[in-house]
This record gives C-alpha cells, structure tokens and sequence, in this order.
C-alpha cells in the first residue's frame, strides 16, 4: 500500500537516457505526497504550470517514485505499446483498499500466474484459476452488446417510469443533481443488480454516495488510524452487501430457469449472477464477497456526466432546443432507438466534452522492467501515470478561436461535411485528438489487430479499458434524451447541495479528481413540466 507521507528524494542520473525532471515540492522539503493526496486538481495545475514544455516528470509519494505522463503519444505509447507495464499491484490494493477483501482472498488472484487467455500461460488446474474466468464474466455479461443492450432496454423502462411519476402539464420544483442522484442510481442499480436489493436496502443508495465521496482517501491509501471515516463509510456500504448476497442467496433457486435469464429480480443482469456465484464457489469470504459485488454497483461515474451535460444543456436555451430537435429524432411512436441515438453528432459531442471537462482518472501502471520512453529512462518500480485531465486541458489539442479547453463548448467535437447542394451536415469527430482523449482508460495491448484478437490476454490479469464504456454512453445518452424530449425546463437558481441557494453556478467538486468523474458542488433548481405525447 502506498504510504503518503515522505520527503522527496532526486534519483540518481542513468546513462540510459535523461532522468525525468522532478516536480518541484509543494512545501519545501515536504514532498508532494499530501498535495497528491487531498489537492490532486491544484497538484496537477501546479505541474501543468510549472512543467509544461516537459513530456514526463517525476515526483514521490512517500517511497513510492511515479512519473507523470504528460503527453498524449506518450500517453498512447505507455499505456497500450510497452510489455514493461503492468496494473497487478495496484489492482491488489484496489481490491483491499476498495473493496475490502481479506488478505487470503487477494493471495487467491496474487498466486494466479496463469493469465487471463482461454489458455493458460504456465501450467496450473483450472479450478485454481482466477483471473481468465473473472475476465470471462466480464466480457461475457457487461461488455458484449447483447448484454449493454440487455442493461440499456431495462435501464430505460426504469428510468421512463420514474420520469412519469413526474406531474403531467404542471410546473414542478426540482434540483436536478439531486434527482439524478436518488432517481438514476435507483434504476441504474435496479437494471443492473434486480429490484430486491433497494426493497429490501433503501439505504443502499445513501451509503453508496457516502461510500463514493470518501473513495479519494481509500484510493490513496490514507491509514486507518490517521483518518478513519472513510473506512467506516466502506464498512457500512459492505455491510449492507454481506446481507443482501445472504438473504438473495437463500432466495434465488439456482436450478431454476431464472438462472440462465437476462434479468430477473432478485440478482438482476446475468453478470450479477455469474459475478456472485462465481465468488461464492472460489470460496471467497463474505466480506469479499460483499465488497467485489457492491464495486460494480458505484454511478460515481455515469451519474456525474449526466449532471454536466443535463445542466449545461438547460443553461443554454438554444442549445436546449437543437438538442431536443436533435434527441426528438430518435424516437418513433414515442420508443427510444437506441442505436440511432448513440449515433446523434450533437448530443454525442455534447457527451463527449463533458468526459473531456470532467472524467479525471489518474490510469496508472507499475514499471515492471526498466524502459525508456520519449528519451527518459524510466525505472523498474515506479509507477507510471496518466492523468487525463491533464491531457483533456490541453489547449493545443483542444483549443478553438474563441473557445478555449478550459470552458465548454457543445459543438467542439463536430466536423462539418459537404451533403451537396452547397449544405453542410455536422459529423461527430474527434479525428486526429483521439491519444490524449481517455476518460475510460487505454487497452494495454498493442495493435488494434492484436487487440482484436487476444482482448485480455495480458499475463497475471490486470486492468484494461473500462468494459462499462458502451453501457456507459447508452444510459446517460438516453437520460438525456429522455429529459429533454419529454420536459419543458426553465432554470430557477444554483443551489448549494443541501439546497440553500448559491451565488455561483456548479464547478468541479475537486475532491473527485484523479478517481473518476467529478460532480459538480453546485446543484441547479428548475422548474420542470412534463409534456404529453411521447
Ligand atoms: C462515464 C462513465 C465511466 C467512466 C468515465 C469509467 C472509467 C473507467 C476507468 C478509467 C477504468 C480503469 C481503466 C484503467 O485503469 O485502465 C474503469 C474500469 C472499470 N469500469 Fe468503468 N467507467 C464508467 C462507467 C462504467 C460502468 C457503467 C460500468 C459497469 C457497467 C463500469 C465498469 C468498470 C469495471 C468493471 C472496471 C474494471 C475493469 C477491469 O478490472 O478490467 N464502468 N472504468
């Protein structure tokens, strides 16, 4: 685990290649590691200031060396080209830190050398194997299309009914942050884990987003002893775990047809069940058990992206109107296609620029060989990082007259194409910014055709590009879309989060930063009015 607190110490001069420049220190002769920890935004502008005609730097938590990658080939280059990179320890302390599981049951995947290939890569029983058929689940249950589309119809018909228990043909007063934290986790959860686990745990949704807002801390491995609230917020979320997989367990009869079903009520999806069965039999404890389940429950990512877009389109009452016209165009008698929504270049732009403002992951990978990269010599044991909102604040990937990477801009990720008769048609398009775009990570492999044909086969396991991204985009695409077209909206004021009103609008909740999406700490009050028809 990483120890956060340490002074920063040079690194000796190789003659493989220039040594990386160190990051000047926060507080002199204190090291970064506390400003890493609790001030990620401000560490990483102090570093895009002071550092930025630098490709890679280096600095220390503690005893733990990392160099920062600030470029998007090299970017590319470490995460996707090198053999000499892997995300094994770090996923070890992601599982105790996160998701809490027991010492013994991380050994089970630490002993597991056989990768993550139908093949094993050394000789070991398959029954001992962890990594290829965790991997196995999910490919088969989250990332293959059948079951986003699966995750998507029953996400829609959940979320369809929450929004017509919205008054019809009447203003009514909401904070649409609020509503999206209560209502879209609520039927993302019931779309993805059933509709026993809240009618049975209402709290769940409460610990969940106590649970996320101390994840930061757990992430970065602050000790129990120095800081022991976010520890307990894991606990009472897992706890919560532990007695649902009990009482679902004693409920579901696993000889029934329902356990080949697409969905069903009490574990949901089929990589619910696959997931917690497959946990079960390995003989994991409870308490992992409970921990591995409830990781995969978290919006902290999907529900915060809505919240930009859904907030940035209301602020903006001509975007508001080519968005629904736009959104309008996917329906017919009143169902959502979903493939042709994906497909809008507006909404998919909009999409995309707030994964580009918002979604700040710090992707990081240890140094398992000594290498070099762009001239530096990097060495074996350091950690390597990426983070994206670095690379997504670049203004000389991102700029445009007028609109500079620091603000948003619904139309940056259209291109415009002649249709003839002297018209343009808008394309969505991020050609060319690709390499410093990735809100869902990178692939650790190579070439797009060996990618293609060994997805996962990287050896002892290891973390590749998020397998929720397609669910991803689909559930916040069609929440969107589904506000947009079935309510007339009229923007009252900005709220603080608990309500009392605020003098500015939302920033980023910079809290957030370097884990995953950041939501914003200002809510916004409207008043809304659902129409009829659709
Ligand atoms: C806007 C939404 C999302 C963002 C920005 C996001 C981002 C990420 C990132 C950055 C990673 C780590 C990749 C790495 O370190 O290389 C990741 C991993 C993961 N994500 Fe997502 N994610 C999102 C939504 C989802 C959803 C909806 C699901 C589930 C349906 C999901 C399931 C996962 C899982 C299971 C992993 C771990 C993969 C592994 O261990 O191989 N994500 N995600």
């Amino acid at each position: 685990m990483l120890c956060i607190f340490g002074l920063f110490k040079d690194s000796q001069v190789t003659k493989d290649g220039k040594e990386p420049t160190p990051v000047p220190e926060w507080l002199p002769g204190l090291g970064n590691g506390y400003q890493y920890v609790f001030h990620n935004m401000d560490f990483l502008k102090h570093i895009k200031n002071t550092l930025n005609r630098k490709t890679i730097v280096k600095f220390r938590i503690g005893q733990k060396g990392v160099y920062l990658i600030t470029r998007g080939k090299n970017v590319q280059y470490a995460l996707r080209n090198s053999g000499s990179l892997s995300s094994n320890e770090l996923i070890y302390m992601a599982l105790q830190q996160l998701s809490g599981t027991t010492k013994e049951d991380v050994a089970k995947f630490k002993n597991d050398k056989s990768g993550t290939s139908h093949v094993p890569s050394i000789n070991m029983p398959e029954e001992e194997r962890i990594w290829a058929p965790f991997h196995r689940i999910f490919m088969n249950n989250i990332s293959n299309s059948k079951a986003v589309g699966v995750m998507t119809s029953k996400f829609c018909e959940f979320f369809s009914e929450a929004l017509s228990q919205q008054l019809q043909g009447k203003w009514q007063t909401i904070r649409v942050y609020q509503f999206l934290e209560q209502q879209m986790a609520r039927c993302a959860i019931t779309s993805f884990y059933g509709s026993y686990i809240l009618e049975q745990f209402p709290d769940l949704i409460d610990a969940m987003w106590k649970f996320d807002s101390n994840i930061s801390a757990l992430v970065f491995g602050v000790p129990r002893f120095l800081y022991s609230k976010p520890y307990a917020a894991r606990d009472g979320f897992h706890e919560i775990g532990e007695k649902f997989l009990n009482t679902a367990w004693s409920k579901f009869d696993w000889n029934s047809r329902d356990m080949n079903a697409d969905w069903e009520p009490i574990f949901g999806t089929r990589f619910s069940r696959m997931h917690s069965k497959f946990f079960k039999d390995k003989g994991f404890s409870m308490r992992s058990r409970s921990g591995l389940f409830l990781g995969s429950i978290l919006n902290s990512n999907t529900i915060p992206i809505t919240g930009w877009a859904i907030m940035e389109i209301i602020r903006d009452k001509a975007l508001f109107q080519v968005i629904r016209n736009e959104a309008s165009s996917a329906f017919t008698n009143g169902e959502l296609d979903i493939k042709k929504l994906v497909e809008l270049p507006l909404l998919q732009s909009v999409y995309s620029e707030c994964l580009r403002m918002h979604a700040a992951v710090n992707i990081t990978r240890v140094i398992d060989e000594d290498m070099s990269l762009d001239g530096y010599a990097l060495k074996k044991g350091y950690l390597v990082q990426a983070p994206s909102w670095i690379s997504h604040h670049d203004e000389s990937t991102w700029g445009a007259p007028d609109h500079p990477a620091t603000e948003f801009w619904a139309k940056r990720h259209l291109k415009y194409v002649e249709s003839g008769n002297k018209n343009t048609t808008a394309q969505f398009s991020m050609e060319g910014r690709s390499g410093g775009f990735f809100p869902f990570g990178q692939s650790l492999l190579t070439s797009p055709a060996r990618r293609r044909v060994t997805e996962h086969l990287f050896q002892g396991g290891g973390i590749g590009i998020c397998p929720g991204r397609h669910f991803a985009k689909q559930e916040i695409m069609s929440v969107i879309a589904l506000i947009v077209v079935n309510f007339d909206i009229e923007l009252e004021e900005y709220t603080m989060m608990d309500g009392s009103r605020s003098d500015r609008g939302p920033q980023d909740n910079k809290r957030y930063c370097g884990t995953g999406a950041m939501p914003p700490d200002r809510d916004m009050k409207i008043r809304w009015k659902r129409l009829g028809g659709n």
